[in-house]
């Protein structure tokens, strides 16, 4: 990967601080025009949490159920609209609870990503919000390519269409511009 020093950094130190039990701001925002490498900086660093995760070993373990599985599970179901339906998210819920408590399912704390997060409608705010506050997520990481744009489904304009009090949360970096020689 060339470039993006600062976004990098922001991202890897972010990491570092997290796996040493520091505290850390456990929500970013990737910020930039398109093609100037968000998706691949938030990326690298799910696959990094991943690759760190402790074996689990012992236990019949049949099934670890990360929230980016279950993200990319749930994304399955969400069509051409990329809305996932309520029962469908509630029934998804249920059955991996109930391979938890069976001891089917082991739920792994990890990175959600939501790329374009001004796509999301009010629903998913308030689920990144529940996120947020729940230990399964170490690290929430958003990206975006839009400036101040309406929140989805409402008629209240924000910075990169994210409610306020989600903004408030974030640690907010941008990606640039590529130079000439970086891409030569
Ligand atoms: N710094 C970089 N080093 C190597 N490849 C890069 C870099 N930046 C972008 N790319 C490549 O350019 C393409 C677009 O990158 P990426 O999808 O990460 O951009 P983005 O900022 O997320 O764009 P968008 O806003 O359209 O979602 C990818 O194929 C990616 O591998």
């Amino acid at each position: 990967m060339v470039g993006q020093m600062i976004a990098r950094r922001v991202v890897g130190l972010t990491l570092e601080l997290i796996k040493e039990g520091k505290t850390a701001d456990r929500a970013l925002l990737i910020a930039g025009q398109p093609g100037t490498g968000k998706t691949v900086i938030a990326m690298g660093e799910f696959v990094e949490i991943q690759i760190d995760r402790p074996a689990t070993g012992s236990v019949p373990i049949e099934l670890i159920f990360s929230l980016e599985k279950a993200v990319t599970f749930l994304a399955l179901f969400s069509g051409d609209t990329g809305q996932i339906k309520s029962e469908v998210r509630e029934r998804i819920n249920d059955k991996v609870a109930e391979w938890h408590e069976e001891g089917k399912a082991e739920i792994v704390p990890g990175v959600l990503f939501t790329d374009e997060v001004h796509m999301l409608d009010i629903e998913f705010f308030s689920f990144l919000n529940r996120a947020l506050e729940s230990d399964m997520v170490l690290i929430l990481i958003m990206a975006t390519n839009r400036g101040i744009t309406n929140i989805r489904e409402t008629n209240q304009q924000s910075p990169h269409g994210i409610p306020i009090d989600l903004l408030d949360c974030l640690l907010i970096m941008t990606t640039e511009p590529y130079e000439a020689d970086e891409i030569k």
